[in-house]
């Protein structure tokens, strides 16, 4: 959970901080004040340097400025971590964990799971099978232990593999002893995303009873695998084609989730606000899996109510308001909110306001 963040030179902001409480934020300001670059900062450390708008990164660092930098305290279990993250356009130029340079960025991110929720979410919906399959990976990541390692090996093998299949000179003994690397850490892969698939759709589909019980959706992992067939028996299958071309079809980083919605798939039916719904609804049902696994969520929600009518965005307020989770949403005026947050729940919440990169805390809530 986050306890406060500074930003320099991060989009409009030349500097700025936010202490959010453990419960409900709410950040107000006007179109082009900075809210969505707030979140996107908190969003930024979170998911190890991406960004849920889309676009450049190196946009990130504000105009004319050498460098963004983020420093934030975490509270994670009994402790409490200090974060910094510096990156300039061309990329992150460093890192620290309490002092320390950490080995990777998984590291940092380790320690702040973020979830968001903002116009883009769709994407879960509309886009490929890789954003899904990612945000599933997202969720093990933080629940299942052994899944970075076996994700890392995984990707090892992969690239090894692949790079043999593209030197030109493929020794048949080689190429065996990756096949056997990529096919174990796959299978892995795979047994830990069913068991984790099987808790996120059981969650996914009590959120939809309650946010749209029109929406009867399910999720269905596609390995590609032949009936009876293992990843080493793929591999031997597609070798062929894997070497003509030069890459690896089969394996953890192939697997398909399927979206459904009364059995078709959900990007060939839905309205984008039913897809909003569902996406949300995804988002959402993640973070009882990763509080059972001790942790407590940051959710941010970025310009909730577009393309959502009232009632859908009452009942999704209001359940966001009840959460235990730390949740920061954007709005541009609290009518926006109303009357789900009402006065009883808008007291408890603490309220920033936005305006040309700089926040200011206008609530003396809890
Ligand atoms: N690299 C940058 N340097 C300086 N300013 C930037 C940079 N990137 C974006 N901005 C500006 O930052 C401002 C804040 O954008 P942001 O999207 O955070 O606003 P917002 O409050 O969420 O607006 P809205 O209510 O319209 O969604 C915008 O005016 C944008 O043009």
């Amino acid at each position: 959970m986050l306890a406060d963040l500074r930003l320099t030179d991060f989009r409009n902001y030349r500097e700025a901080e936010i202490a959010p409480s453990s419960g409900l934020n709410i950040i107000l300001g006007d179109n082009g004040s900075g809210k969505t670059s707030l979140l996107e900062a908190i969003y930024f450390i979170g998911s190890g340097g991406r960004s849920f708008r889309g676009g450049r990164l190196s946009r990130l660092v504000r105009d004319g400025a050498e460098a963004a930098t983020l420093f934030a305290r975490v509270d994670h279990g009994e402790h409490q971590h200090r974060l910094g993250i510096r990156r300039a356009p061309s990329g992150i130029e460093s890192l620290k964990l309490n002092g320390a340079t950490p080995g990777a960025l998984s590291d940092v991110a380790v320690l702040l799971p973020v979830l968001a929720l903002h116009p883009q979410s769709v994407d879960l919906v509309f886009g490929p099978s890789a954003l899904r399959r990612r945000f599933l990976d997202w969720g093990m990541f933080h629940v299942e232990h052994s899944f970075l390692a076996t994700w890392k090996e995984a990707n090892a093998a992969l690239k090894q593999r692949n790079a043999l299949l593209r030197s030109g000179r493929v020794s048949p003994r080689e190429l065996r002893y990756w096949d056997q690397k990529l096919a174990a850490s796959s299978g892995s892969i795979e047994q830990l995303r069913s068991g984790y698939l099987a808790r996120l759709k059981a969650r996914w589909q009590s959120v939809l009873a309650m946010l749209a019980p029109e929406l009867k959706g399910g999720l269905v992992l596609q390995t590609g695998l032949r009936d009876g067939e293992s990843y080493l028996d793929a591999l031997a299958r597609t070798r062929d084609e894997d070497l003509r071309r030069g890459f690896t079809h089969t394996g953890f980083h192939r697997s398909e989730l399927k979206m459904t919605v009364g059995g078709t798939l959900a990007r060939d039916r839905v309205s984008r606000g039913q897809a909003k719904i569902l996406a949300y609804g995804l988002v959402l049902a993640q973070l009882p899996l990763i509080e059972e696994a001790g942790k407590i969520c940051t959710l941010l929600v970025d310009d909730l109510g577009s393309e959502l009518d009232h009632e859908h965005r009452m009942t999704l307020l209001r359940f966001l308001a009840a959460g235990s989770h730390q949740t920061l949403i954007t709005a541009v005026d609290r009518n926006q909110l109303a009357p789900a947050v009402d006065e009883k729940t808008g007291a408890a919440a603490r309220l920033f306001h936005v305006e040309h990169g700089r926040v200011q805390r206008i609530s003396d809530d809890p």
